[in-house]
């Protein structure tokens, strides 16, 4: 077995993703190469995608997820549509099954070059969130930050997208806040015993959201497709909106949309969006050295 596989350094609207080709391989991408990988400006990232071969029959691939810290993460919407370019590309086909641990998703690629991703039905229970605290409104959840009586962020919609996701309302620019500070309070806060990833969210319109995300396990990301999709069902199950919006990912640059539909008829989040492919090399999974492509400059260990 080659010690080195194929990779694409890619990005959802600035969600930096790497895609590894890890067909045909029993291995996996290590923590200590996703670490290594990360400490490198040049390959720094917020997932990991490694696409291994069908574990179920009518998949097309297994996905693996790793955050930058080396830590799983179930879900990873921006991420999903950066494989779909990529083996859209590699097969000229157009609609892909895949599997991660939180199940199976479908996502197709449109004529226009956006990528729809079906990310599932929301979980709104309390225990497969999961939080520490039995609440049977998750809408609305007793959390906050700050001075006890005049909090920064107060009483967040807590919900799995197949990952942990908490959405603070907030009536001022999301830009405005703290994040770097609060986000890892909150990110490891005692209330989430698998930890979550971490949403400010302002209504910008009936039918539009801005958002900006901490991610567990990766920090202050531009981007978050899990996340818009987490607001998007908390804003309509709030009553903010209606269950079709834009999602304004903020940090994202150039400003950039995720479109996401909670679908009345199944409970089925999609997502759709753009990905876009930025270069290629190839790279040893257990120890993350990596060469590029088109220069086979080596990487810098
Ligand atoms: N960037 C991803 C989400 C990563 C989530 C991850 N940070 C976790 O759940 O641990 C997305 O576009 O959905």
């Amino acid at each position: 077995m080659s010690a080195t596989v194929e990779f694409a350094r890619m990005n959802g609207l600035g969600n930096k993703i790497l895609v590894v080709d890890m067909r045909g391989r029993p291995d996996k991408v290590t923590p200590a190469a996703a670490v290594a990988l990360n400490a490198d400006p040049q390959t720094e990232f917020d997932q990991i995608m490694a696409i291994h071969d069908p574990k179920a029959d009518g998949t097309d691939a297994f996905i693996d997820i790793l955050n930058s810290d080396g830590s799983k993460a179930q879900a990873c919407g921006n991420g999903t549509r950066c494989v779909v370019q990529a083996l859209a590309a590699e097969t000229g086909r157009k609609a892909f099954t895949f599997q991660t641990v939180a199940g199976i998703l479908n996502a197709v690629e449109h004529e226009d070059g956006t990528i729809s991703v079906d990310m599932g039905r929301p979980v709104f229970d309390w225990n497969r969130i999961p939080l520490a605290e039995e609440f049977h409104d998750t809408s609305r959840i007793e959390l906050q930050i700050g001075p006890i009586d005049n909090p920064v962020l107060h009483s967040p919609s807590a919900m799995s997208m197949g990952n942990p996701h908490a959405i603070f309302w907030v009536d001022r620019d999301v830009m405005s806040y703290d994040l770097a500070r609060f986000g890892p309070l909150l990110e490891n806060h005692p209330m989430f015993p698998e930890r979550a990833n971490i949403t400010l969210a302002q209504v910008t319109s009936p039918t539009s959201v801005t958002t900006r995300t901490w991610e567990r396990g990766a920090g202050l990301t531009l981007a978050c497709g899990s996340a818009a999709c987490s607001a998007a069902v908390s804003a309509a199950r709030t009553g903010r909106t209606g269950r079709k919006v834009t999602i304004n990912v903020a940090s994202a640059k150039p400003p950039a949309t995720l479109s996401i539909e909670w679908r009345e008829r199944d409970d089925h989040v999609i997502m759709t969006g753009p990905a876009e492919w930025e270069w290629s090399g190839s790279l040893d999974p257990s120890t993350g050295l990596w060469s590029r492509d088109d220069t086979q400059e080596a990487g810098a260990r």
